[in-house]
């Protein structure tokens, strides 16, 4: 009897993505969870991760809380620029990025300017995200986090940049990292 053979599809495609779509982009505050949602979400995809932070840290040999130390916070920002432009090169990958870089309008152009390219806002309210932060090992030695005053205050300053950039807005509190991560690949099906 003849048989008919069924080509498989050589790589699972979730096809609950939009094809044209080609990186994801995290943007929030400082525990937000842009790093732990970001790494769930690329392992769900089967895509690639880039953590900003990571990747400065790896190129640059020391901390985070090292590099604001010894370079000061705007060459930080520099650096954090270049980090950006070479992640946005790369496709099929999940990008989670620092806290604080829609505060620089290169990075905004650069978020903009490149298409296929989705901004997921990981939204929270300060609190909740001062309380994230403080259960971290690295809470005493991270910059811009010291003053919970100032904290806020950047915050603040913040949250309507966050917005601008974001095609989409997910609420993380009262939510689980994977909570987080399912209502992302939900809402990326309606694009
Ligand atoms: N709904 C949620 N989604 C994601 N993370 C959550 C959620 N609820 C609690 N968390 C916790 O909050 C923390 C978020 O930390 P994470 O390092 O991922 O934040 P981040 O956005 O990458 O911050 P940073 O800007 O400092 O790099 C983690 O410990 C995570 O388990
Ligand atoms: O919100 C911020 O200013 C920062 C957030 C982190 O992701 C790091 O990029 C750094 O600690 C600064
Ligand atoms: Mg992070």
């Amino acid at each position: 009897m003849a048989t008919t053979t069924v080509p498989l599809p050589l790589t699972p495609v979730p096809h609950s993505l939009p094809s044209q779509l080609k990186r994801i982009v995290l943007t929030g505050f400082m525990g937000a969870g842009k790093t732990t949602a970001g790494r769930r979400l690329a392992a769900a995809l089967h895509w690639d991760f880039l953590d900003i932070d990571a990747l400065l840290e790896e190129r640059h040999g020391s901390t985070i809380a090292d590099i604001f130390n010894t370079h000061g916070e705007d060459t930080f920002r520099r650096f954090e620029s270049h980090a950006i432009a070479h992640a946005l090169g790369h496709r099929n990958t999940v990008i989670a990025l620092g806290g604080g870089a829609p505060e620089v309008l290169t990075n905004r152009l650069l978020l903009e300017q490149t298409p296929a390219t989705a901004v997921v806002f990981l939204d929270a309210g300060f609190p909740a995200l001062f309380d994230r932060c403080m259960l971290q090992p690295d809470a005493a030695v991270r910059p811009n986090l010291a003053d919970p005053v100032a904290a806020e205050a950047r915050f603040r300053a913040r949250l309507p940049l966050y917005r601008r950039i974001a095609r989409i807005t997910v609420a993380t509190e009262g939510k689980t990292p994977d909570e987080t991560v399912i209502t992302i690949q939900e809402r990326l099906q309606n694009l």
